[in-house]
């Protein structure tokens, strides 16, 4: 049985109708990408399925009850955005603990996520004095910090360099195999899509819904740059052209 049940019937803001009849299901330890290009409704998903806006027709149900209900605190969430959202008065270790509710065991759970994610030397630093790689790995420790069930990205790697982007991959994967979430990652890039998760969804053009439920049929490791990823992806075009009318801008590297 599926953990999560999204079936959102209607989306609007105002007259625009954003998701219509957008509907997909998965289990908790499963890793899913939603690919889709600029402005369709990707992050208007994740909103939805993460409590942040209730305005819509449709349900979304955890374990067969409704993940959101007035009142009731929800099932463990973590969330992870494009900016970092750091508290610029915080150390990074206090923006970890921060989240933590348990004073007796909060600080060495922090260190100890700061450390897995590489930041063993920089538990006393201010944001404002790590590099922009550095703040997303206090963000990405802290998401996992309340061992969530459901873990929501909205491209949270987006606009760092490959090195600095691979290496945060790496690390989401390894909490993500510890920890086994259900993780919903927004990306605009097949390829980190494809490098990462086990199922690809693609978003249609507006108003969106599912145009192809993908299983990647590839083992991890992969590497994003590597030539697998480059075949999977043309095969997926070439078996799939609807993909570059309806979901995706075409790779950049073929033909105008
Ligand atoms: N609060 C809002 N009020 C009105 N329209 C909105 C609001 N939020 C988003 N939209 C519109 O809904 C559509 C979907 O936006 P959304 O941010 O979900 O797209 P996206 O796929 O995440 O885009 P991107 O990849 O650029 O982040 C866009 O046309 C956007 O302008």
């Amino acid at each position: 049985m599926a953990d999560l049940e999204v079936r959102v019937h209607e989306k609007r803001f105002g007259e625009a109708i954003i998701l219509r009849e957008l509907a997909f299901s998965a289990r908790r330890g499963e890793f899913l990408a939603l690919v889709g290009p600029s402005g369709v409704g990707k992050s208007t998903l994740l909103n939805l399925i993460g409590g942040l806006d209730t305005h819509f027709e449709g349900s979304i149900h955890w374990n067969g009850a409704p993940l959101y209900r007035r009142g009731q605190s929800p099932e463990r969430l973590g969330m992870m955005f494009q900016e970092p959202r750091l508290m610029p008065w915080l150390s990074a270790l206090d923006n970890i603990r921060l989240v933590l509710t348990d004073p007796a065991t909060e600080g060495a759970r922090a260190r100890a996520l700061l450390r897995e994610v590489g930041l063993g030397h920089a538990l006393d630093t201010w944001p404002n004095q790590l590099s922009g790689g550095m703040q997303r790995r206090v963000a990405l420790a802290r998401a996992f910090a309340v061992a969530p069930r459901l873990l929501l990205m909205d491209e949270p790697f987006v606009s760092l360099d490959m090195p600095t982007g691979n290496r945060l991959r790496e690390s989401l994967l390894e909490l993500w195999q510890r920890d086994r979430p259900l993780v919903l990652f927004v990306t605009h890039d097949l390829r980190e899509a494809l490098a990462l998760a086990d199922r690809v969804l693609f978003l249609s053009a507006p108003p969106a819904r599912i145009l192809l439920d993908y299983r990647v049929p590839m083992e991890r490791p992969r590497h994003l740059e590597g030539s697998a990823i480059a075949a999977l992806q043309e095969q997926l075009f070439a078996r799939h052209p609807d993909l570059l009318s309806g979901a995706l801008e075409p790779p950049d590297d073929s033909p105008p």
